[in-house]
């Protein structure tokens, strides 16, 4: 048995002279929340198309739930429940008979055991109390939970959702996710894809990047994290400026014009100095952040005060922050602030798709 709930190696498809997907080696484990994200446009969908079996591949190979697809699609599709492009659903029909016609055309499915299932499936995302109400009076939020209780119909081993919470407002997104987290308590292997990284964030616990058809990027969120780059900023007197940058430059570090500083909100539970309250004036040194990074005295948002300077280089794991600072005082230079940036997933994702992400409540 595989301990991938999918798997692909060079899964490719074109679309005419388009590469939709290009060469995408995916591995999702059994019982992760595995957040597929990518800007729009980026390959998702045709992915997951390809996944169950509902577009076909120009090339490469797909395993789900241990098997070849679309080989063993119909031993393979009992296990999975999916979600794509949002549910379509009769509106003037209730939500259960809804669920009962979609049902009945699962060729799988027993009808002797319907009406159990169809309750079960509506007891599971909190829609029983509107079990007999037409769809057309569900809010957006209720009818993507109806469309995940039809993918629950079954007890499945992998469920695979497209895009959840696509237009929905703050209080459906809540119950989306609060649903996608209970399936995982217990035990299914949720595959979720998303344009928003803060969702990701929140949900899961592995992801994988997608830009233009590539996969860029997967593992655990702390791995993703890892991949993220370390930068050192310095705070110094704009005199001691072109000093500093001769030492640094000689340590390795050469300096770089400041990345703009990050859009307030942006860095969901990121660390790093955008994401420090300013502390102007208020400290002699350093001081730890909730994230246990360190902010630099004497400054906001991210710039430098009147007469200072701020010079901000990549900090390879081989240097030792405090030989930085060493080199910088030794060579002349009044440091007034040193902070160490660990680039947040944000930073990362924008680095490897070139794009920013929306932000979500
Ligand atoms: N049936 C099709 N025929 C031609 N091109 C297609 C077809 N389906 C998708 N594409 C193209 O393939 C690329 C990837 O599209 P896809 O829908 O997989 O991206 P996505 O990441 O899911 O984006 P979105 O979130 O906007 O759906 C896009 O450039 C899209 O225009």
């Amino acid at each position: 048995m595989s301990d991938f709930a999918i798997e692909t190696a060079g899964l490719t498809k074109r679309f005419g002279k388009q590469l939709a997907v290009d060469g995408v080696d995916l591995a999702v484990p059994e019982g992760s929340v595995f957040g597929f994200l990518g800007p729009n446009g980026s390959g998702k969908t045709t992915t997951i198309r390809m996944l169950l079996g509902l577009a076909s591949a120009t090339a490469g190979d797909i395993r789900v739930l241990g098997q070849a697809m679309p080989r063993r699609l119909a031993n393979v599709l009992p296990g999975v429940g999916a979600l794509i492009e949002g549910p379509g659903f009769y509106p003037f029909l209730s939500g259960a008979a809804n669920l009962r016609r979609l049902d009945a055309a699962d060729g799988f499915a027993p009808a002797a055991s319907r009406a159990a299932r169809v309750d079960h499936a509506l007891e599971r995302v909190g829609l029983t109390h509107a079990a007999g109400k037409k769809v057309r009076a569900y809010s957006l939020g209720m009818k993507q939970r109806l469309g995940i209780a039809n993918a629950l119909l079954a007890p499945r081993e992998l469920i695979v959702l497209d895009e959840p919470t696509n237009g929905l407002d703050p209080q459906g997104t809540r119950e989306v996710r609060h649903l996608i987290r209970s399936l995982a308590s217990e035990g299914t292997t949720v595959f979720v894809s998303s344009h928003l990284l803060a969702e990701i964030e929140q949900m899961c616990t592995h992801a994988a990047v997608m830009s233009g058809g590539r996969l860029v990027a997967q593992g655990t969120l702390d791995e993703l994290r890892l991949a993220g780059q370390t930068r050192a900023r310095v705070l110094v007197p704009a005199a001691d400026a072109s000093r500093a940058t001769r030492i640094l430059t000689d340590l390795g570090l050469p300096p770089e014009p400041e990345p703009a500083p990050a859009t307030p909100g942006t860095q969901p539970g990121g660390a790093g100095l955008g994401a420090t309250s300013g502390t102007r004036g208020s400290a002699n040194g350093p001081l730890p952040t909730p994230e246990g990074h360190f902010a630099l005295p004497g400054e906001g948002a991210g710039g430098a005060g009147v007469g200072e300077s701020v010079l901000s280089a990549v900090l390879p794991e081989s240097v030792a922050r405090e030989d930085v600072v060493a080199a910088l005082v030794a060579g002349g230079v009044r440091v007034r602030g040193f902070a160490v940036q660990q680039a947040s997933l944000e930073d990362l994702f924008v680095a490897l798709t070139g794009e920013g992400f929306d932000v979500v409540q």
